[in-house]
């Protein structure tokens, strides 16, 4: 039975019925990816902590924890009975703050009534348990004083270079702040906006995810109600307040948005007093994509919705600073004005929600100033918006918070000279730079650094308030899948058995649907390298999806080369549920958030094990299970294919898949050649050669796909192999042969 008529059998075809358990859909039952080895004893015994004296003597040491952190272990083992117990457990944690109202615990000034902080003991216990990891990455501070003592002392250089070493030693320190065991924490303890808390709330949050348990607390900074201070810094003494620059690698679908989102809604709010809001926006968030920057968007207005402060997506025809030249035309306001149409229609900003500024005696190609709190952009857009007549651009002073969503491909060659210049023109002295991403290289902690140190020594007057440490956040394994999803890396020998592959998912059979790898169900992702191969696949495919399930309405390609409008429109009936295969370029493969979304086929391999990583971490997102990662590779991809294999070993050894049970056997990671550091590179740039030189619809090389749908194709060969029928067949070789070509060409399609 084909999935398509299965789900078309729903009253609304569009979307499948809820007694089916489609396995990334719903509610995630823990949003937490870590944690397991907690119930293995692996961690030191905390008989003695105070949360333990909370009524929770009688677990072993994992159920130790509070229930609320306690989820990993939960997740998968937990069992009817133990959650029963962790129930009992949060109602007497309630009772004993006289609601059952998690963030009006705590008064309006956020004082008093709080839960006992952690000691340091049982905060490095939860942060390890969660693989988290936090260190201070370079404490320029510190660089600082001892650069002059070490000039001074020249004759004590020994013990100069002892204390170097040492300092050396502690910037790299590890940290162990207090992790955030609950979002009602966020309020009783760090005091964010009542507002805030509610809407976190509202969004049905309720257990953070190990990058929110880590960062909230880091970038929060000021607790209020601990023992000792209203505002103190972290237990290990870091002195960190809250007023650091933060790099964070952690995996794809962990909830990286909300943990800077956030710090920064709560920050504006509590400077929105003092501050000059018509200065210009006070946060920035560079995204690589649009559809990223504009999911951003969403995410922050509903997160700061009621508390005033304004978000908005970076368009054409937005001006973001008031330059020279418009107050230049404003004198000169009769004199007939140049066209807007450089600028992009304001209609094309009608659901931006941001507040547009009409000025109406400026210059008109100058109409609009953006008047939002946060901005979110694409690097280029910005820098458009920012572009002086001299080349030059304009500087944002009023930027205290700039945000690099994916920032490893944001100082990646393709966009780093537009990134860093819009991280140069941000030059308030008080900037705090946010680095975010799933996988992270060294190169890019290093540029930071580098970039970090630039920009402050440019700053002019030299700035007189302290240099914030550099600290690094990781969430588990670096550069590693989530280990929710199970993976498929299938070999397909050539191009045609990549279709043949693909239309086997889309039509299952009786066997394939028996066999013990998870089937693929929709909605899926389809990502193949190029942009001709996407809308030739899409022509390949169009009617393999049964007129009475929808059809060729049921799948859609999307690309760069569309037009905004196309795009939003795809994305919005993608979410809806009404397309359910979703064809793509590399362009979907980074921060885009689909709830729903049960897997990824990789029809193309990735151009690198990064690509794979985020690609397919498109669905099994916030600690759902089920989703599955199919990935294609032909003969043209086995130079390439051993980084991908060993993601998949890594993902799958995290998952405690054993090495003879998982999707890649040794036999496969032993005989796959190692790429060299040349070959990763030219992938990296160009992806496999053989699919670029085989453009579309071009000669039958063995990289094409056919720009006509199967079911033409069919049709044609029909009408062909009737003809040669006719004939004779008897004539010879000849017919034979052209009838071998025809078949092969047109593959049939898995019927029921
Ligand atoms: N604490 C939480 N509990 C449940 N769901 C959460 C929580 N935090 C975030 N989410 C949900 O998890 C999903 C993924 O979040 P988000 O897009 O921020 O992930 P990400 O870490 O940025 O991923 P990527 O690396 O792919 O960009 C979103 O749908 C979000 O609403």
């Amino acid at each position: 039975m084909s999935i398509f008529k299965l789900l078309s059998r729903s009253a609304k075809p569009a979307q499948a019925s809820p007694a089916q358990t489609l396995p990334s859909s719903g509610a995630a039952a823990n949003p937490q990816l870590f944690g397991h080895d907690e119930r293995n004893g692996s961690h030191k015994d905390t008989t003695t902590s105070k949360k333990r004296k909370r009524g929770l003597d009688n677990e072993d040491s994992a159920s130790a924890l509070p229930a609320d952190i306690d989820f990993f272990g939960g997740a998968s083992r937990r069992t009817e009975e133990t959650r029963e117990d962790d129930a009992k457990t949060r109602r007497t944690e309630h009772a004993r703050h006289s609601t059952d109202d998690p963030v009006s615990l705590g008064r309006e000034d956020g004082g008093a009534d709080t839960v006992e902080a952690y000691d340091e003991e049982e905060s490095k216990r939860i942060l390890r348990s969660h693989k988290l990891k936090i260190v201070v990455l370079e404490d320029f501070k510190a660089k600082e004083e001892e650069a002059p003592t070490e000039k001074k002392k020249k004759s004590k250089k020994r013990k100069s270079k002892n204390d170097v070493a040492d300092k050396k030693k502690n910037a790299k320190q590890q940290l162990y702040p207090q992790p955030l065991a609950s979002f009602a924490e966020l309020r009783t303890r760090y005091g964010i906006s009542r507002r805030l808390a509610e809407n976190l709330r509202e969004q049905g949050y309720k257990v953070p995810t190990e990058v929110q348990l880590g960062a909230l607390p880091l970038l929060l900074g000021k607790r209020t109600g601990d023992s000792n201070s209203s505002t103190v810094t972290d237990p290990s003494g870091a002195g960190l307040a809250g007023d650091v620059d933060l790099l964070t690698v952690a995996p794809t679908g962990s909830g990286k948005t909300i943990a800077f989102l956030v710090p920064i809604i709560n920050a504006l709010l509590s400077e929105a007093k003092t501050s000059n809001r018509s200065a210009g926006p006070r946060a920035v968030v560079i995204a690589p994509t649009r559809e990223l920057a504009s999911q951003i968007v969403n995410e922050a207005r509903k997160l700061a919705k009621g508390t005033g402060i304004k978000a908005a997506l970076m368009k054409k025809g937005m001006e973001v600073v008031e330059r020279a030249e418009d107050n230049v035309s404003e004198e000169a306001n009769d004199s007939p004005e140049p066209s807007d149409e450089e600028h992009g229609s304001a209609s094309d900003d009608s659901d931006t929600g941001a507040q547009m500024v009409q000025q109406p005696k400026r210059r008109k190609r100058r109409a609009e100033l953006v008047k939002a709190d946060i901005l979110v952009a694409t690097p280029l857009a910005l820098l458009n918006a920012l572009k002086l007549q001299d080349d030059k651009f304009a500087d944002l002073p009023s930027i205290r918070h700039l945000v690099l969503d994916e920032a490893d491909v944001l100082l990646d060659p393709l966009f780093r000279e537009q990134t860093l210049a819009l991280w140069n023109v941000c030059t308030n002295p008080k900037l705090r730079v946010g680095l975010w991403s799933a996988t992270m290289g060294s190169n890019i902690e290093a540029l930071t650094t580098s970039t970090l140190t630039a920009r402050w020594t440019s700053l002019s007057p030299p700035p007189n308030v302290p240099r914030p440490p550099l600290i690094r956040l990781v969430v588990g394994l670096k550069d590693t899948a989530i280990p929710n999803i199970s993976h498929q890396l299938t070999y397909a020998a050539t191009e045609q058995g990549k279709l043949l592959g693909l239309r086997q998912l889309l039509h299952p059979t009786m066997s394939s649907s028996t066999s013990t790898t998870p089937s693929l169900r929709p909605p899926f992702l389809v990502f193949t390298q190029t942009i001709p191969r996407a809308i030739a696949l899409h022509s390949e495919l169009l009617y393999d999806i049964p007129p009475q399930a929808g059809g060729s309405t049921r799948l859609a390609v999307l690309h760069a080369d569309l037009g905004a409008a196309a795009r939003d429109a795809i994305m919005t009936r993608f979410r809806r549920g009404e397309i359910w295969v979703l064809i793509t370029t590399d362009l979907l493969a980074r921060g885009v958030d689909f709830r729903g979304l049960n897997g990824v086929v990789n029809y193309d391999v990735p151009n690198s094990a990064a690509g794979y990583v985020h690609r397919v971490g498109r669905t099994g997102r916030a600690g759902r299970d089920g989703g599955v990662a199919v990935t294609f590779y032909t003969q043209d991809d086995i130079p390439y294919v051993k980084n991908i294999a060993n993601v998949i070993r890594a993902s799958e050894k995290l998952r405690g898949v054993g090495e003879d049970e998982g999707s890649v056997k040794q036999w496969l990671l032993d005989a796959l050649p190692t790429p060299s550091k040349r070959d990763k590179q030219m992938l990296k740039t160009r992806g496999v050669e053989a699919r670029r030189r085989v453009k579309d619809g071009e000669g039958r090389g063995k990289g094409r796909i056919s720009t006509k749908s199967g079911y033409e194709r069919r049709l044609e060969g029909r009408k062909r192999g009737a003809m040669i029928a006719s004939r004779g067949l008897a004539e010879g070789n000849v017919e034979r042969k052209a009838i071998a070509a025809v078949s092969e060409s047109e593959f049939e399609g898995f019927d029921e």
